[in-house]
């Protein structure tokens, strides 16, 4: 029969590039706070996608911008076993536990060439969380929980705009791992914690709990409307994608789309890890995001495999840690039931 409209292969080609349009728009925006597209012109683009998804459902792909939110509330979370498990960090709350640190990994491996150096990285304060890819897509996302089990939370993480739904690469390794902090902005969490104030509601303690609570919703389109934002720090995948120095493994995220956060910064000694770190005391409440310390790791990967991990840290990293805060400004012990 004679097609009155245009070809489906004409509809096919107007999907897939409505597609690369919006998520370009969205990395842009998200990832790189860069914004390249009105948010008007986004609309108009997301809903032509939208008509014709729904005009066509055998056009939708799981990297649709238009598959973020499901409507769908899951009615609990399935544990699910880590491919690789997330660690946590050994803590050091001053530099004399940081040089003691460093004694150790030293003591353990058997050759240290002389420019061996370090890698600081700002630490988050939200909550972990691990994403799984098969062939460029993201086909699970997890709590941390245990370090080994987590709940299986694919639908909320799907939410967060700064989270690739498909690798930039044009050759996706089969599996990769990536892990990192989702967290919430201190703007966001004030406009919530007003919003929540003016329906009564009980107030997030702090962003971290706001963020971990978050994620724990069943109801995607709730995480959806919160903004969660999301900074990768680790990524694992099969041999030549598992051997990168910490500096290149950050990059090398960051080259897959993910939000890495900027301020990292690779310091040939301990003496400028400490810098770093008392510049950083200073300079962190200017953040749009909390922090809690700054993780030190080295930046050999051929150290690192050689220093391994002990049943629950790598050797070859720890987190330095900022004293706590001042008294919250809520009642931090009085833990209301919601
Ligand atoms: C160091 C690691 C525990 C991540 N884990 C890894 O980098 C890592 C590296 C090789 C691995 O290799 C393995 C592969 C297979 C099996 C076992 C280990 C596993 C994890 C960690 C934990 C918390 C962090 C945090 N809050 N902020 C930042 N900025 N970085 C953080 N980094």
């Amino acid at each position: 029969a004679s097609q009155t409209g245009p070809t489906t292969t004409a509809i096919a080609q107007r999907a897939s590039e409505l597609r690369q349009l919006l998520q370009q728009a969205s990395y842009a925006y998200y990832v790189l706070d860069q914004p390249v597209m009105e948010d008007a012109v986004y609309d108009r683009l997301y809903r032509e996608l939208q008509d014709l998804e729904q005009q066509h459902p055998s056009l939708i792909t799981p990297d649709s911008p238009t598959q973020r939110v499901g409507e769908q509330p899951a009615t609990g979370f399935e544990s699910v076993q880590h491919r690789i498990p997330l660690y946590s960090l050994e803590n050091a709350f001053d530099a004399e536990e940081l040089r003691s640190w460093d004694q150790r990994w030293r003591k353990l491996a058997p050759d240290v060439p002389a420019d061996a150096g370090y890698v600081c990285e700002l630490k988050i304060d939200g909550a972990a969380i691990a994403l799984s890819y098969e062939n460029g897509l993201l086909v699970r996302g997890a709590t941390r929980g245990d370090g080994t089990r987590g709940e299986e939370i694919t639908a909320n993480l799907r939410t967060i705009k700064s989270i690739p739904l498909r690798l930039q690469t044009d050759q996706p390794p089969e599996w990769l791992e990536v892990r990192g902090e989702a967290f919430l902005s201190l703007t966001r969490f004030k406009q919530l914690n007003t919003e929540r104030e003016k329906h009564g509601e009980a107030l997030f303690a702090n962003p971290r709990n706001a963020a971990a609570g978050t994620l724990r919703q069943l109801d995607p389109r709730i995480v959806a409307e919160r903004q969660l934002d999301f900074f990768a720090y680790s990524i694992q995948g099969p041999n030549d994608w598992a051997n990168l120095d910490q500096a290149a493994s950050l990059d090398c995220l960051q080259s897959l789309g993910f939000r890495v956060e900027p301020h990292r910064q690779t310091c040939p000694t301990l003496a400028e890890v400490e810098q770093y770190f008392s510049d950083w005391d200073a300079r962190r409440r200017d953040l749009p995001y909390l922090t809690d310390g700054v993780v030190v790791k080295l930046q050999s990967r051929r150290l690192q495999d050689e220093l391994g991990f002990t049943q629950k840290f790598p050797r070859w990293a720890i987190a330095l840690k900022y004293p706590a805060d001042e008294a919250p400004t809520q009642l931090q012990h009085v833990t209301v039931q919601v």
